[in-house]
């Protein structure tokens, strides 16, 4: 019998809460968002609590875990304020990003080469309170060997640069496409869970999900624009299909 190749879709519902806050009131709601992706299939959430809580507020996190039966995947800077909440709320995983108050989004992984001995007590901590620890890095070999060294069991790969070479050229397209594959292949050689995500879009989607080591992919931002002109329902059917399509492909020929 072959065994299907699982590949998981986080809903990431951040940009539901950008909305929101440009007005300040409580429309649209991240946790219906949260809803409608549990309805439409999604295997977990993602929720991004800025230190500067420009979009996910606390009581959405609150809200999240208490509304939401589907694992919750907390992402959250390294410092002791989210380390607490993520030990209040207790998620199914935390993901260590990088944040500068600056930046547009999320700009490159975060530096676990260069911050071990700051990132080592929270690794420690949140994993010993039974929180899966992950950490968003560039698909490059000397953070994975970083993540080993922390032992954090998961990290995920940012594809942002990834998907912007798509209006680059088809050769840096492929260039990136390659580096997240080579990234992915040698984490998972060396135990690690692997995830990708951000700024994927229905055209990028394909090359990644067709990466057969890579388990997880957290989506939000195109999604939740999407949904403007199709519903969210729809947009994350669609992205879920897609995904499918090129895990079949693999599943197929392997
Ligand atoms: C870490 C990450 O990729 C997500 O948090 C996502 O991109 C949404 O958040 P921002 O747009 O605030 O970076
Ligand atoms: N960690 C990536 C994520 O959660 C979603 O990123 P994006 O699709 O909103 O760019």
């Amino acid at each position: 019998m072959t065994v299907r190749n699982e590949l998981r879709l986080g809903i990431n519902v951040d940009h539901v809460a950008t909305i929101r806050n440009t007005r300040g009131g409580v429309h649209p709601d991240p946790v219906r968002a949260a809803k409608v992706a549990v309805s439409a299939g999604a295997d977990g959430i993602t929720a991004h609590l800025r230190e500067d809580r420009r979009h996910i507020i606390d009581s959405d996190i609150e809200r999240l875990r208490a509304e939401i039966a589907l694992p919750l995947n907390f992402e959250m800077a390294a410092t002791r304020e989210m380390v607490e909440i993520a030990l209040r709320q207790r998620p199914h995983a935390v993901c260590i990003v990088p944040e500068r108050r600056e930046e547009r989004t999320t700009e490159g992984g975060l530096d676990a080469a260069g911050q071990l001995a700051h990132l080592q007590p929270m690794v420690l901590e949140l994993g010993a309170a039974g929180i899966r620890v992950s950490l968003f890095i560039a698909a490059d070999r000397r953070q994975i060997d970083a993540a080993v060294a922390l032992g954090a069991p998961v990290v995920e790969l940012h594809t942002g640069t990834y998907c912007e070479a798509i209006d680059e050229s088809p050769e840096a397209f492929e260039r990136e496409r390659a580096r997240i594959e080579d990234a992915a292949h040698y984490g998972a050689g060396l135990g690690l869970e692997i995830h990708a995500g951000h700024g994927l879009t229905y055209d990028t989607v394909k090359p990644i999900a067709a990466i057969p080591v890579i388990r997880e992919l957290n989506i939000g931002h195109f999604l939740i624009g999407e949904a403007v002109f199709v519903g969210l329902d729809e947009s994350i059917r669609t992205m879920r299909a897609l995904m499918d399509e090129a895990r079949n492909a693999v599943d197929a020929r392997s």
